[in-house]
């Protein structure tokens, strides 16, 4: 055989293997590599080929660029080609023996991927004294590699071919009868036996360069011993881990058993040499033994499990111990059992928790899976499936005089908001359900208090309280959950705040329900809601995550909202709007002086009772003082801002005072005097300059085209609004600006159309015929361009703005107006009137026009004391509206156009 290997060979650099002589293997080539070879072995009349490692190396006898082609490979059989893999071809090769590179045959590579080398066949051999010694060496070396395998546990069907080798080489040494003689046989033994360890590439490679048998043999043994005496030290580790671990698990059990013969204590008195004595009985029996000889326990009301457990057939009934702790169990899972059987699952869902605690059991600790279902069965032990307090103490027996108390301790006002509350909280004393009550939602600008309502009400119920922001909340998954399948995936807002609170009878707030995010791809949050906040639905509420119904029925859900515009239709349905208004400055006078400074004087460690003009110690802030913070320093219908700045002032004051007390601790004698009294001058130093103090209507000039409406915020607060109007040369076109949506632009073209269609009317043309503006443009801008405004209640404002404008008349600035107008010129209703007439109370407006319809709202929800201040006209048509702006009348004969509503009253 040696002398029929070709000189000439397809050369194939390894670059992940390294190819020993009689060790089959597959090489996988791709392209052009593949195609090259496999045109070589067609135009050869061999299937030789030479493989020979390429790679960084130590060894100095490296060929090729960079030095890392092995200058020694293996001269191998091709014995199959599959080519049914796309891209790539595998070539099943078998190594025939060792050959040194003289020749490299360099070939274009573009036309041929692979080079041909010369290559000198190298054969190691020995003396039969050499052979026999080796012999016994690697013989010995293979029974005990087989051992060593077998004794970790690898299957016969692995080793058999490795044994069927050393066979072949006992038969061999006693027949003497065999193709290739004994060394080449001992030697690729050898080479098995070093593929069968996980011999690492370069320690192949220093096998596959040695050359003189003894050399390779030696090598061989250093490694193969070397491997298996990491194998057997890992072996022995694993072994001293798990017999600490079995001992751990026999003492936690026997503490487990020890205790259920005796949970009053008697564990503490076993001591631990006791504890070893038991450890050698096997747990059953021991259980048993234990309970007959203790003098402690109760055999007569003790069971034994067919697990070997004892369980008090009362303990069993009583804490509904569903999930015995098992003798193999480890620590945590124990742990996780008895939380379980703590947790008092309802029957529907045992036989789940059940199913999961045994695919727990079953799955090593380490696995990636049992940390998921650890998780998922953490939180469903922390839930509160039954209040600790459940049945007869669940419901807190409500006083409504307590209720009625709580309230007004913690808000002035609000009267009909109270009253409704306490309407509320009377059904669910005297019906003790919560199923059929309505969800309450509370409806108003920013800092009038809904959030601190909700707080209050939790208080009169004695219930816990939890807040559950929904503004910007986008996913359903947030409200409902992910499923367990999503990585990190978690329960959501609802079964999230009723593991924080620990009972399942809370009161959660959601908060800013009108700024949930909808119409977004993950899902409609607004529609999960629904069915926590369904009576009929939510007593099996399913969050994803847990994928098991809760009952929320006994949680008392309170919404809070900025306006009900935004909130969604079938949300709103399921909740009864409570409207909280925005506070007059009288209310919020009385707020600040009963709520605000009492609070904020004792969370700056100034005594609340020492507000009074003669205290030495406390802060003052007279009335003067407060009407002055509320008009220069605050715009908004709530008191938030106004609590801030008081907070402000405190701030200011404990500084001062705290100066006057070290002054006096230096120098022992009382020299400087802290003043209590907040002065007018100080407001600019504390504050700085007033905000809004040089902004009254009063002090504006009147121009025409320029008119004050009044807007009422996504945020629920109104504001004034001015409108201006322009014209220049143009082609009769109308501009607008000032980030104007949709509906607020329709209503100014529609304004636009009024006046065009009544400037005969209006005097703004000659003839009837005659076009308004032909050759001009209009140009309408709301100023505050930053913020965004839409909504049709601009209308009038914007007519009269125009008519203004075109006719060379003022309107007053201090006359406001707020009213739909239709292509006919009717003046509809438009919401949020008290915000608006309060808003423009505060800025100095003197005159209110409204559309008639809303004279409803001003009488019912405007305090007297604002509506005395005010003169309000309530319109119908464009021309009142007309009339009741200019406080003159445009149009001489307007009553025919009043009666008619119409632009043909001339005819
Ligand atoms: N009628 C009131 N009496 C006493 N304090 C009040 C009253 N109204 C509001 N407050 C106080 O105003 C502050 C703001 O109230 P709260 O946070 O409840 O406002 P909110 O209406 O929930 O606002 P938002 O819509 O911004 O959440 C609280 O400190 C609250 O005590």
């Amino acid at each position: 055989m040696s002398t029929d290997l070709p000189k000439i060979l397809p050369l194939v650099p390894l670059y992940d293997k390294v190819l020993l002589p009689s060790i089959v293997t597959k090489i996988v080539l791709d392209g052009n590599e593949a195609k090259s070879l496999l045109r070589k072995l067609e135009n050869n009349d061999h299937t030789f080929i030479f493989c020979t490692p390429y790679g960084k190396t130590d060894n100095d006898n490296n060929l090729g660029p960079g030095g890392n082609l092995c200058q020694i490979g293996c001269v191998a059989n091709v014995l199959d080609v599959d080519t049914s893999i796309s891209y790539n071809t595998v070539f099943l090769v078998q190594g025939v023996c060792r050959a040194q590179i003289q020749d490299i045959h360099g070939q274009d590579l573009n036309e041929d991927a692979l080079f041909d080398s010369t290559v000198e066949p190298l054969w190691a051999s020995m003396d039969d004294a050499e052979y026999g010694l080796w012999a016994k060496v690697i013989r010995q070396l293979c029974v005990d590699f087989i051992g060593k395998m077998q004794m970790i546990g690898v299957a016969s069907s692995v080793l058999s071919p490795f044994q069927k080798r050393l066979n072949q080489l006992d038969d061999q040494q006693q027949t003497a009868t065999t193709s290739s003689p004994p060394s080449m046989q001992l030697m690729d033994l050898a080479h098995f036996l070093l593929c069968m360890t996980e011999a690492s590439f370069n320690e192949k490679w220093a096998v596959l360069i040695l050359t003189d048998a003894s050399g390779i043999l030696h090598e061989i043994q250093t490694i193969v011993t070397r491997h298996m005496q990491v194998l057997h030290e890992s072996k022995q580790m694993q072994q001293r881990s798990e017999e600490k671990l079995d001992r751990k698990r026999r003492e936690f059990y026997l503490r487990q058993q020890l205790h259920v013969i005796n949970p009053s204590g008697y564990t503490e008195k076993v001591s631990l040499s006791n504890l070893s004595v038991l450890s050698s009985l096997s747990p059953p029996s021991t259980a048993v033994a234990l309970s007959k000889s203790s003098s402690h326990s109760e055999p007569s009301t003790n069971a034994t499990t067919n697990n070997g457990v004892l369980r008090s057939p009362k303990q069993d009934e009583d804490d509904g111990c569903l999930f015995m702790p098992m003798h193999d169990d480890d620590d945590d899972l124990t742990g996780l059992k008895n939380q379980l059987n703590k947790a008092c699952l309802p029957s529907h869902i045992q036989s789940t928790i059940k199913r999961d605690l045994q695919r727990l059991s079953k799955i090593p600790g380490s696995a990636p899976e049992s940390v998921l279902i650890r998780t998922y069965l953490e939180w469903i032990a922390d839930l509160p499936w039954k209040s600790p307090s459940s049945s007869s103490l669940s419901r807190p027996v409500v006083e409504i005089s307590a209720a009625k108390q709580q309230l007004d301790a913690d808000h002035f006002g609000l009267d009909q908001a109270k009253r409704r509350i306490l309407e509320y909280l009377s059904v669910l004393k005297v019906k003790k359900d919560n199923a059929a009550s309505p969800i309450l939602c509370f409806v108003g600008p920013p800092g009038v208090g809904k959030t601190t309502l909700g707080i209050s009400i939790a208080k009169a119920l004695q219930r816990n309280f939890h807040r559950i922001a929904l503004g910007g909340v986008r996913d359903e998954a947030e409200i409902r959950g992910h499923r367990r399948t999503y990585v990190g995936a978690l329960p959501g807002l609802v079964i999230n705040g009723l593991k924080k609170c620990g009972v399942n009878n809370p009161l959660f707030l959601l908060d800013e329900i009108d700024k949930l995010v909808q119409g977004t791809h993950q899902g409609d949050p607004a529609a999960a809601l629904l069915e926590v906040l369904d009576p009929a639905q939510n007593n099996a509420f399913t969050d994803h995550f847990l994928n098991v119904p809760f009952d929320l029925s006994n949680v008392l859900f309170i919404a809070t909202a900025n306006s009900v515009d935004t909130i969604p239709g079938p949300l709103l349905d399921r909740m009864e709007i409570i409207q909280l208004d925005g506070y007059t400055v009288d209310e919020k006078m009385d707020i600040a002086r009963s709520y605000l400074i009492p609070k904020q004087l004792q969370a700056h460690g100034f005594s609340s009772a020492s507000t009074t003009k003669n205290s030495v110690d406390g802060v003052v802030i007279t009335d003067d003082i407060l009407f002055q913070l509320i008009e220069n320093y605050t715009f908004e219908s709530g008191v938030r801002s106004l609590d801030r700045i008081i907070a402000g002032v405190c701030r200011y004051k404990c500084r001062e005072y705290a100066d006057h007390l070290e002054s006096n601790h230096h120098q022992h004698t009382s020299t400087t005097k802290y003043d209590p009294v907040v002065r007018c001058e100080d407001l600019a130093v504390i504050l700085g300059m007033a905000i809004h103090g040089n902004e009254s209507l009063a002090d504006s000039v009147d121009t025409p085209g320029i008119v004050t409406g009044l807007a009422y915020s996504q945020s629920g607060c109104g504001g004034i609004l001015p409108i201006e109007a322009n014209q220049m040369p143009g082609h009769g076109r109308l501009k607008l600006t000032g980030s104007l949506g949709d509906v607020i632009k329709e209503s100014a073209q529609i304004a636009v159309s009024w006046v065009k269609a009544n400037a005969y009317a209006l005097k703004l043309t000659t003839t009837q015929r005659q076009i308004l503006l032909p050759d001009m443009d209009l140009h309408l801008h709301i100023p505050n361009g930053a913020v965004p405004k839409d909504g049709p209640s601009a209308g009038i404002a914007m007519a009269v703005c125009i008519i203004s404008l075109l006719s060379g008349k003022a309107v007053p600035r201090t006359t406001a107006m707020t009213g739909e107008i239709t292509l006919r010129g009717q003046v509809r209703p438009v919401g949020g009137i008290k915000e608006k007439v309060l808003s423009a109370h505060r800025a100095g407006v003197t005159k209110v026009i409204l559309p008639a319809v809303n004279e409803r709202d001003m009488v019912q929800d405007v305090p007297d004391k604002v509506k005395h201040a005010l003169a309000v006209v309530y319109c119908r048509t464009m021309w009142e509206v007309l009339d009741a702006a200019f406080e003159e009348k445009l149009i001489q004969d307007s009553e025919a156009f009043h009666c008619q509503a119409g632009h043909s009253s001339r005819l």
